[in-house]
């Protein structure tokens, strides 16, 4: 079987890095090109130098329209304009389109759910960790089965992150408000600060942390009267990100156009 083609968006990045060094382990895959944005310091490097690998022969470029034509999919951890942006691309031209970019707005996303409905293939979600997959599930499982119990999100990420909170942590909060029948953000609150009064009975609460170089934990609490549970999941290394990138990518190539999520990947939808 012929070996899917990659484009890797945000290539100068940490993600970039990353997905570029899980395509090269891959067999089932090969790196056809790389982007960054106009100006950034990555344009004109090489991708696997980048990678901290030896060189791929595939320079960074600010331009995908060569690329499009020869290229399967883009895999996209990037920045909500950018992510919209090479949608639209892909959906004229039937790209799969992995998006792992957070802190999208509603808009962003309407705007995605469009280009999916226009024909890209396009998978995105918080995390594509498996293990994170299976955890929201268990979430949900909980938040239904301990209805009266407070939950609560904790989050800890690198002191470079700039969206908060976390894409993950609100993938467990639609999780946890699914499991309610309610819908997340009507009863969200990222905020506390000052007088705050007592907890309001119902809602999902919400802690950010930045520090250091960690690469991303998550801590769901069901609080009840005498007990407290405690879901955890903690990230390693950002390669656990990317090899689910690529397990996305060939999983959507063989799917119509639509706009999936990792636990359709994983089978946990069907
Ligand atoms: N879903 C998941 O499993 C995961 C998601 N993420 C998410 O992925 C995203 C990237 O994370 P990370 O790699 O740590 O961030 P970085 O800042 O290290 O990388 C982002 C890259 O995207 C580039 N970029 C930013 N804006 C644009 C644009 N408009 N057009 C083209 N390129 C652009 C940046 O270029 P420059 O530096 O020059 O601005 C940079 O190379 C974040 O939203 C993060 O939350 C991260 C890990 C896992
Ligand atoms: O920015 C990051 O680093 C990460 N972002 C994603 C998020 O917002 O949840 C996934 C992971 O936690 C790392």
């Amino acid at each position: 079987m012929s070996k899917l083609r990659i484009i890797v968006a945000g290539a100068g990045g940490r993600m970039g890095a990353a997905n570029i060094a899980a395509i090269a382990a891959h067999d089932g895959v090969e790196l056809v090109g790389a982007l960054d944005r106009p100006g950034s310091a990555a344009i004109g490097k090489d991708a696997g130098t980048l990678a901290g690998l030896e060189a791929l022969g595939v320079p960074v470029s600010d331009d995908i329209a060569p690329l499009l034509g020869r290229a399967d999919a883009i895999i996209d951890f990037t920045a909500p304009a950018s992510s919209v942006a090479l949608a639209q691309r892909a959906a004229q031209t039937g790209l799969v389109h992995i998006i792992g970019t957070t802190g999208c707005s509603e808009a962003d996303d309407a705007a995605i759910a469009a280009a999916a409905a226009a024909g890209a293939r396009i998978v995105k979600s918080g995390n594509f960790s498996p293990g994170m997959v299976a955890l929201t599930a268990l979430v949900e499982k909980a938040a239904r089965a301990l209805a009266d119990y407070d939950v609560e999100i904790l989050e800890m990420h690198h002191n470079k992150k700039v969206d908060a909170p976390s894409g993950t942590a609100l993938m467990l909060g639609e999780a946890a408000a699914r499991g309610r029948d309610i819908a997340l953000k009507d009863h969200k609150v990222t905020v506390r600060d000052g007088h705050t009064g007592p907890r309001e009975a119902g809602t999902i609460g919400f802690a950010t942390l930045r520090g250091g170089n960690v690469i991303g934990d998550h801590m769901v609490i069901l609080a009840g009267q005498s007990e407290r549970i405690e879901l955890n999941h903690r990230a390693q290394d950002r390669t656990i990100y990317a090899n689910g990138a690529i397990k996305a990518v060939l999983w959507a190539a063989a799917q119509p156009p639509g706009l999936y999520s990792m636990a359709d990947v994983l089978g946990l939808n069907d």
